[in-house]
């Protein structure tokens, strides 16, 4: 079927040129001709996203149908709304885009090739057919030629909902349609947006093929021993998976099967305030021609300042994955060794890193407690304790504990060491203490993975229960104890059982969960 057959298809019809596959330097030179960005010093594409540089989870939607209805966790994160209403949206969005150039990128998600799923996505922005292009597979010319798509996924930023008209709660919408198999995104220009929504998809997709879908990143060392990092959004999977001493598998999103583990994408999307070259080289330099910058603030040589925080904290990278170097290109891993649960702890309490049992595991993994961070989302401007259950809540569209059992039994299967790392704050709460040094929880990291963590005393955390290492190489002794850290030790006591209790309260919401994972959870005294 012609490209144009197909938009007619699905409703779009009398358009104007449509640009099918374009490459990356052709992207960037429609969107430089159109104003939509500026390049940078060293050739990456920088653009503004205006009103929103963050997600927007209260216009996030899913459409509910009699036959999906059962399997979606609804909710505040999984907000239904009536197949009408989309039929109307969708047709005041297709009529939108009518007369219109139009980007069309064909790609992957699932770098394990029975697992890949197809998307075609259709923008209005030539800057954002960029970003989905270096963030998702990017199929061979033998691919393509043979390409059906099986997921569509349209998005006309510049298209505004009219709440009154269209029953979304601002102008801002993200539909996901898993009946239809499509996704509309409207109002925003922030590019999680559409980097998020296929996340979700997958994440109700590939369960039912008996795959374990995860908002981790992964990388893998000379001797295959496979690490995954699971964090919510701004918490450290790209920052700590980019390791010059490991390759890197993907920064973001995973499935895990029978087989082992792969990426879904094909792409990284990295924070970039305060980044240095001295800190995170790889990210630094990987930031050059191809590359799409969201947000971040230039000087008139198009020089960027990464610690300029202006216009978001949540400035934003986004690069095909070969800029990584030693990047695993096929994007497939064995079995996970270890798998490290990132934690930007705000009340600054929990150990920079401890080693967890089994049950500790599954408590921690549906707890998912950290933080929201500045920026990430609409509304948030500075770190929020939350719970985020699989440390991906807002991407899960079923109930996180059915991930959660087929985490623990791969965990058993696999006798996986898992560690709790707080990437967050010591020595006092958000706001006294200080974020994690860098450099440390890198070693720590290091350590967990190599195994030297192994060959430590441990002493238990009183209250959280977890082991704390008594030493690790190259980390101070004093910084490992959170307690040590603090200078009011009453204080530390206080806060640590006021997050102990939130844990209990939390974990209260969710049924299903068995005595032994619920023995594990903190102490209340
Ligand atoms: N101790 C630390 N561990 C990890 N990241 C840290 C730490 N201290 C500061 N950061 C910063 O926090 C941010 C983590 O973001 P990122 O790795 O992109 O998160 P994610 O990939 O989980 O969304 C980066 O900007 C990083 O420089
Ligand atoms: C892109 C996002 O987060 P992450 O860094 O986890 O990909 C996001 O939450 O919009
Ligand atoms: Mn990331």
């Amino acid at each position: 079927m012609s490209i144009k057959d197909f938009l007619q298809n699905v409703g779009i019809s009398n358009t104007r040129e449509i640009h099918h596959n374009l490459s990356a330097a052709r992207l960037v030179e429609h969107a430089l001709k159109r104003g939509e960005g500026q390049l940078t010093s060293t050739g990456a594409l920088n653009i503004k996203t205006g009103k929103y540089t963050g997600r927007s989870p209260q216009d996030r939607f899913i459409v509910d149908y009699p036959e999906i209805h059962k399997s979606i966790n609804w909710g505040k994160v999984n907000r239904p709304i009536d197949p009408e209403v989309f039929e109307r949206i969708y047709a005041r969005l297709t009529a939108y885009l009518q007369n219109k150039d139009l980007y069309v990128f064909d790609g992957f998600v699932g770098a394990d090739r029975r697992y890949t799923h197809s998307i075609r996505f259709i923008n209005e922005l030539p800057a954002h057919n960029l970003f989905v292009r270096q963030l998702f597979i990017r199929p061979t010319e033998e691919e393509l030629n043979k390409f059906i798509p099986q997921f569509t996924v349209i998005s006309a930023p510049y298209f505004n909902a009219v709440p009154e008209i269209d029953n979304t709660n601002s102008e801002v919408f993200i539909i996901l349609d898993f009946v239809k198999r499509i996704v509309i995104i409207g109002g925003t220009h922030y590019c999680g947006e559409m980097k998020k929504s296929i996340f979700t998809a997958m994440n109700y997709l590939l369960p039912q093929l008996n795959v374990l879908p995860m908002h981790c990143s992964a990388n893998v060392g000379k001797d295959g021993d496979v690490a995954l990092f699971f964090g919510l959004s701004g918490t450290g999977k790209t920052t700590l998976s980019a390791d010059p001493n490991r390759m890197l598998i993907g920064d973001d999103e995973h499935g895990w099967s029978e087989d082992g583990v792969f990426n879904f994408e094909g792409g990284c999307y990295a924070k970039c305030i305060n980044l240095s070259r001295e800190k995170e080289p790889q990210i630094y330099d990987a930031i050059k021609f191809g590359t799409v910058l969201e947000n971040v603030v230039l000087d008139d040589k198009g020089n960027p300042n990464y610690d300029d925080d202006s216009l978001t904290e949540n400035t934003r990278a986004a690069y095909p994955i070969d800029y990584i170097p030693n990047a695993v290109l096929k994007g497939v891993g064995g079995h996970p060794k270890t798998i490290l649960f990132l934690t930007a702890d705000a009340f600054g309490v929990l150990p920079p890193i401890s080693k967890l049992t089994k049950e500790q595991a599954m408590f921690h993994f549906i707890s998912g407690y950290t933080s929201k961070l500045a920026g990430t989302e609409r509304g948030i401007t500075e770190p929020q304790a939350t719970f985020s259950s699989c440390f991906g809540e807002p991407f899960m569209p079923m109930n996180p504990v059915l991930y959660a059992k087929m985490l623990g039994e791969k965990i058993t299967k696999h006798n996986v060491n898992v560690y709790l790392v707080n990437t967050g704050w010591s020595g006092g709460p958000y706001g006294i203490g200080k974020r994690m040094n860098l450099k440390h929880t890198r070693a720590m990291v290091t350590a967990a993975i190599s195994g030297d963590l192994e060959n430590v005393k441990y002493i238990e955390h009183p209250i959280f229960k977890v082991l704390i290492p008594m030493e690790c190489p190259n980390v101070p002794t004093d910084v490992l104890n959170p307690i040590n850290t603090w200078s009011n030790k009453e204080d530390y006591n206080r806060y640590a059982k006021e997050l102990a209790n939130k844990f209990y309260e939390n974990i209260k919401k969710f049924s299903g969960i068995s005595d032994d994972i619920l023995e594990a959870a903190p102490d209340l005294i």
